[in-house]
C-alpha cells in the first residue's frame, strides 16, 4: 500500500504514531504541507526543522516532500500523478485545521482512500480528560488530579528503517526541495534564533535528556528566575513537534520519579491548555469569560508599538520584549509580566499581544499562547483575577534581584545600581548621570507607571463588573 503520511507540527521520527503505523502497513511517502497562517519566526523555525528531518529521512533512504498548495489540492494532484492508496496523519487541534482535517478526511474516505488518524500532540486525547458528567474541566487542580489517575500511552518505536517511496521526476505536485515553501525571510534577522536554538529532534532529545538527568530536581526552585537556565527550554521543540510530549513525560517519570513532579505538572498545564482549546475554540480570538467582551480597551497604537519593541520605560517589560525579539523566546515569568502590563497597565486588547507573540515566538503554540494570554488578562480559565495586577518593579526585585536579566537585555542601563535599574525614573539625578543614563534620550520614561496603570485598570474592570 502507498501511504502518504501528512506531517505538520510533528517533525520527528521518534514516537510518531502515524509514521509507525504506516511503516507496518506499507510504503511511506512523507509530505509536509503548509496549512496555517504561520508567524514569521515560526516559519523560519519550521524551515530549519524540515531541513533536519529531510536529512534524517535521507539517511534512511527516503525523501521528505513538501507542497505549497492547500492539502486537498495537493492530494488530488498527487493522486492523479502517483496513485496513492492511503493517508495517515497525527491529529491537529488548531481549531481551523481541525475542521479542515475533518472535512478532508471525510471527502477522501468517500473517494476510496484508507484514512487513519492518530494522537501525536497530547499526552491523552482531549476526550479522555473530561469530568464525570462529560463536561470539560475549567480549573486546573481538579483537571490535574483527574489526569494523574490516567495511564498515558507508551511511546511507539523510533523509525530507524522503513520502506520510503521516492516519486519519479514527472510528479510535480510535491517537491523534495524545502526552499519552494519560501519560509526563510528575505531580510536576514535570524542570527539570534540560529545562535540559541539548534534545530531538529537529535538536538531536542539531547536537550531534554540533559535537563531531566541533571537539572529537573532543581526545577521547582529555579524555574522562576529568568537570568538562570532553570527551565527545560523544550517549548520550541514541542511546538514544531521535533520532540514528543509523551517521550518527555515517560522519560521524566522513569529516570527521576521522585523529583520530576513540578516539571510534569507543567506538561499537564500544556495538556490543560489543549483541552481548553478543543472545547472552547472561540478563545483563540474572544475572551472565555463573556464579561470581557465589553471591556473598555484603549488600544493606543503608540503604546502597543513601544511594548512590542521593548521601549515602555519599564525595564523588566522591555528586557522581556527584547529577549523575544532577539531569540524568539521569553522566560515564562517575564511572559506573565509583559502580558499583564500590556492588558492591564496599557489596556491593550489581549488579542493584539497574542498576535505579536504569534509572529515572534519560535515556540508559538496555538493552545499555550491562547491560554497564556487569556490567563494573564484575567479573561480565561483558572485565570489570574483581573484585580491582581503584577507590579513589574516588585517582580524584578523578587525574581531578578541582582538585575542580571535586565542588564543583559538593556545594556544602556547596566551601570545603574541593582535598585535603580529596576525603576530608573525613581533614581536620583546623580545616579543617572554617573551611570550615563539620560531618561527620555538613552532610555525612555515609563509609558505608564505601575501606580497610574493599576488605578486605571481597576477603574476599567469596575466598568465590566457593573455589567
Ligand atoms: C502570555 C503567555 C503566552 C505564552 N505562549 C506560549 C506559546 O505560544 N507556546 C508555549 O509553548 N508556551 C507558551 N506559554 C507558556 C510558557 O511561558 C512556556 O511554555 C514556557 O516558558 C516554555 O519554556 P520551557 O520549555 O523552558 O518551560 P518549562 O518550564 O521547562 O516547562 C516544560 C513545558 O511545559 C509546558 N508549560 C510550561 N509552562 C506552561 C504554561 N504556563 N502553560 C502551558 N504549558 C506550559 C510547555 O510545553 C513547556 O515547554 C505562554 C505563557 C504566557 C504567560
Amino acid at each position: 500500500m502507498k501511504i502518504a503520511v501528512l506531517l505538520r507540527n510533528d517533525l520527528r521520527l521518534h514516537d510518531h504514531p502515524a509514521l509507525s503505523q504506516a511503516k507496518l502497513d506499507g510504503e511511506i511517502l512523507p509530505i509536509y504541507v503548509v496549512e496555517n497562517n504561520l508567524g514569521a519566526a515560526f516559519k523560519y523555525w519550521t524551515h530549519r526543522n524540515l531541513e533536519s528531518l529531510q536529512e534524517s529521512i535521507r539517511k534512511l533512504g527516503g525523501e521528505l516532500y513538501v507542497s505549497n498548495s492547500p492539502l486537498p489540492e495537493t492530494v488530488k494532484a498527487l493522486q492523479k500523478e502517483y496513485a496513492i492508496d492511503a493517508i495517515y496523519f497525527n491529529r491537529s487541534y488548531h481549531p481551523e485545521q481541525r475542521l479542515r482535517d475533518e472535512e478532508f478526511a471525510k471527502h477522501i474516505f468517500d473517494e476510496g482512500f484508507v484514512v487513519k488518524t492518530f494522537e501525536g500532540t497530547m499526552l491523552l486525547p482531549p476526550w479522555e480528560s473530561l469530568k464525570e458528567n462529560g463536561e470539560p474541566y475549567k480549573v486546573f487542580t481538579p483537571f490535574y488530579n483527574h489526569f494523574r489517575t490516567k495511564a498515558v500511552p507508551l511511546v511507539v518505536p523510533h523509525i530507524r528503517d522503513a520502506k520510503f517511496l521516492k516519486v519519479p521526476e514527472s510528479v510535480t505536485s510535491i517537491s523534495a526541495d524545502i526552499n519552494v515553501l519560501q519560509l526563510v525571510p528575505i531580510f536576514d534577522w535570524t542570527d539570534g534564533i540560529d545562535e540559541n536554538w539548534p534545530a531538529g529532534e537529535e538536538a531536542a532529545i539531547e536537550l531534554v535528556k540533559t535537563f531531566i538527568d541533571e537539572d529537573v530536581a532543581a526545577y521547582k526552585i529555579k524555574r522562576d528566575f529568568p537570568a538562570i537556565s532553570g527551565t527545560s527550554r523544550i517549548s520550541p521543540y514541542l511546538a514544531i513537534g521535533a520532540l514528543s510530549v509523551r517521550s518527555v513525560y515517560h522519560y521524566a517519570l522513569k529516570m527521576q520519579p521522585d523529583v520530576s513532579e513540578a516539571f510534569i505538572r507543567q506538561l499537564v498545564w500544556r495538556e490543560f491548555a489543549y483541552q481548553m482549546l478543543v472545547h472552547f475554540p472561540h478563545t483563540v480570538n474572544k475572551p472565555l469569560n463573556k464579561n470581557f467582551s465589553n471591556f473598555p480597551w484603549l488600544n493606543n497604537e503608540e503604546h502597543y508599538q513601544k511594548w512590542c519593541y521593548g521601549q515602555t520605560g519599564i525595564p523588566l517589560i522591555d528586557a522581556g520584549m527584547r529577549e523575544l525579539w532577539s531569540t524568539g523566546y521569553m522566560h515564562n515569568r517575564v511572559r506573565m509580566n509583559v502580558a499583564s502590563y500590556l492588558t492591564k497597565h496599557l489596556l491593550v486588547d489581549f488579542t493584539k499581544g497574542m498576535s505579536w507573540f504569534w509572529d515572534t515566538l519560535i515556540d508559538c503554540d496555538i493552545a499555550n499562547n491562547t491560554f497564556g494570554w487569556q490567563w494573564a488578562s484575567g479573561s480565561g480559565a483558572d485565570a489570574a483575577p483581573y484585580f491582581r495586577i503584577f507590579n513589574p518593579y516588585l517582580q524584578s526585585a523578587k525574581f531578578d534581584g541582582e538585575a542580571l536579566y535586565i542588564r543583559k537585555w538593556i545594556p544602556e542601563l547596566r551601570h545603574l545600581s541593582d535598585k535603580d535599574i529596576m525603576e530608573p525614573d525613581q533614581a536620583s539625578e546623580d545616579s543617572l548621570k554617573e551611570a550615563g543614563v539620560v531618561l527620555g534620550d538613552t532610555y525612555p520614561y515609563p509609558v505608564v507607571t505601575h501606580k497610574a496603570g493599576r488605578t486605571r485598570a481597576l477603574l476599567a474592570y469596575g466598568e465590566i463588573k457593573k455589567g
